[in-house]
């Protein structure tokens, strides 16, 4: 369970003329979880398809569970379990004969048998005569994970697995993929939500083609040295207004009853606040990944309009 499952460097890939991944340099350990984040359209998915041979990139070079990603990419193939955004099973066959026709289809060896096992491991065996369309949404991303698990993936691809799903049910899936994780599974997964970015070993947040950070949540947050202040009180959109004009405001994001004022100079940032703490209720707290991830984007927009 050692080792790197995946190991990339300077990919690049194009559209035609538009070039939608930037030198994607990236390593991902063996039995981890890797949560891709950033903008739509920003090339989560294309990065994803690259590193697992899916899609050949147009430069850089890699390995992918140790084989070559441009020579051996049919081998990789073969080991790599793939759960795309949207349900493609057969809505009119059950659970047990969506799995059972995946298996023949993918003449997987002694397959009742590990139908059964998957039935099992995912807690689907009360469900195995449903119709898969009468399933929940959890559950059928339930279903559409035991699927991509018949072969026995070493590595699991995972495009934003839980979209739409109900908080109670992304918890049990996170659950699964931790368990499979330990079993020495690695997995990489896109996601939207800031909650499933926390539960991954690992993050890597993608805008507009760039790999702009990567490493464990705690790790991202430590370098980007912010600080931040969490303000209490009225009319907290228009203060908002207010202080995002001041100097050292660098980012402000109104969670309901709190507005989250981010900066990255503590002095300027306490000069600023120092004349509301008589209106308002000002405490210092963690800064979360939204803000570090707001600011990067800024960051990036500006120096991308100095370069141009
Ligand atoms: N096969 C393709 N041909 C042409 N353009 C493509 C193709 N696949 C993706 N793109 C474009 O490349 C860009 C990156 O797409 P990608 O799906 O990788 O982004 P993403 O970050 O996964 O987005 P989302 O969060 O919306 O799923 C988008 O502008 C998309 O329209």
């Amino acid at each position: 369970m050692s080792g790197l499952a995946i190991s990339v460097q300077n990919m690049n890939k194009y559209f035609g003329d538009r070039h939608v991944v930037k030198d994607l340099s990236l390593e991902i350990n063996t039995g981890r979880i890797c949560g891709f984040l950033g903008p739509n359209g920003s090339g989560k998915t294309t990065s994803i398809r690259m590193m697992c041979g899916l899609l050949t990139p147009d430069s850089g070079t890699g390995h992918c569970l140790g084989f070559d990603l441009y020579r051996e990419k049919e081998t990789i193939k073969r080991h790599v379990g793939y759960m795309t955004q949207h349900f493609s099973l057969w809505e009119n066959l059950t659970v047990q004969e969506n799995l059972r026709f995946i298996a023949r289809l993918q003449t997987i060896p002694r397959r009742e048998k590990k139908v059964e096992e998957i039935l099992q491991q995912m807690g689907l065996q009360d469900y195995r005569h449903q119709l898969a369309k009468r399933l929940s949404g959890g559950w059928k991303q339930r279903l559409a994970l035991s699927a991509s698990l018949l072969h026995n993936p070493k590595l699991l691809l995972l495009d934003e697995p839980t979209a739409g799903v109900d908080p109670n049910a992304r918890q049990e899936f996170w659950q699964i993929l931790h368990q499979l994780a330990d079993s020495g599974v690695t997995i990489l997964v896109s996601t939207h939500y800031m909650d499933e970015a926390e539960r991954c070993h690992q993050i890597a947040y993608i805008a507009y083609g760039n790999l702009l950070v990567q490493g464990s949540v705690d790790e991202v947050i430590k370098q980007q040295r912010l600080i931040t202040w969490a303000v209490r009180g009225e009319k907290l959109s228009h203060l908002e207004q207010q202080l995002i004009q001041l100097p050292g405001v660098e980012h402000t994001t109104l969670l309901g009853n709190v507005l989250h004022v981010t900066g990255s100079d503590p002095s300027q940032l306490d000069q600023s606040l120092a004349p509301f703490h008589q209106d308002y209720l000002l405490a210092q707290v963690d800064t979360g990944l939204e803000d570090i991830f707001a600011r990067l984007i800024k960051q990036h927009q500006q120096s991308t309009v100095v370069r141009n």
